[in-house]
């Protein structure tokens, strides 16, 4: 069984104190770096850009996970390559020429992704799943932290569990939004490898004593 993956989302760490918390995750035991970049188009939130990606880049030492939540990603593919970071995922709602966007991302020397918001079926990637290094199954509406996770999406990683291992995919199955020490033995069950926690961090007493908890629970 391979290593099941935690990855903060510095989007509820408190960003007047960003190197602190940048510091916490790199001596905890999380394994990557969660990034939403929001551009009020997309979600109708925004987040934070390109400065704020580059101070991250400088103090983390783990890898950048970078999950765009914005329209015409293909405009931004070079300029995250060039700033370090390592995983880039697409929406697949703001990607009418999918499979072009995840040859762009690859040929950047990063790894390609692909989210789904909760409405859209795991039966669109039927035809890309091989050319995908990462889902993201979306847990929540997108657009926010602090949200409550969506029951549907245990059944939803297990089919696209099914049909990553029926297309002989390496794709990891990612689940982001509400994730907690409640619900994450669940969706590794059910055959997720990487989850993302915010919220759950963050807004905890002691950040990584929660994180520990989480790898605890998924081990
Ligand atoms: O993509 C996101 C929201 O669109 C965030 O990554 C996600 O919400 C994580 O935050 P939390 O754990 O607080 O739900
Ligand atoms: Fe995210």
């Amino acid at each position: 069984m391979s290593k099941k993956i935690i990855a903060p989302s510095l989007l509820a760490s408190d960003f007047a104190n960003l190197q602190h918390e940048i510091e916490m995750v790199n001596q905890s035991e999380a394994d990557w770096f969660h990034l939403d970049i929001m551009d009020g188009l997309f979600v109708p939130n925004i987040s934070f850009g390109m400065p704020i990606v580059e101070a991250i880049a400088k103090y983390a030492k783990k890898p950048l996970d970078t999950h765009l939540m914005i329209v015409d990603p293909d405009r931004y593919i070079k300029t995250f390559a060039d700033l370090g970071v390592n995983h880039l995922t697409v929406h697949y709602e703001a990607c009418p020429h999918l499979h072009r966007t995840l040859q762009a991302i690859k040929a950047e020397g990063m790894k390609a992704g692909v989210a789904l918001n909760p409405h859209t079926s795991i039966n669109l990637l039927e035809d890309t799943i091989q050319d995908i290094d990462i889902v993201i199954v979306m847990s929540v509406n997108p657009g926010f932290g602090g949200q409550s996770f969506i029951e549907n999406t245990y059944l939803k990683v297990r089919d696209l569990k099914n049909l990553i291992e029926r297309k002989n995919s390496s794709a990891l199955i990612e689940i982001d939004g509400g994730v907690n020490a409640t619900n994450a033995k669940k969706l590794i069950d059910y055959g997720a490898d990487a989850l993302v926690a915010g919220s759950f961090v963050f807004k905890s007493e002691h950040p990584t004593e929660t994180i520990k908890q989480l790898k605890e629970v998924i081990a």
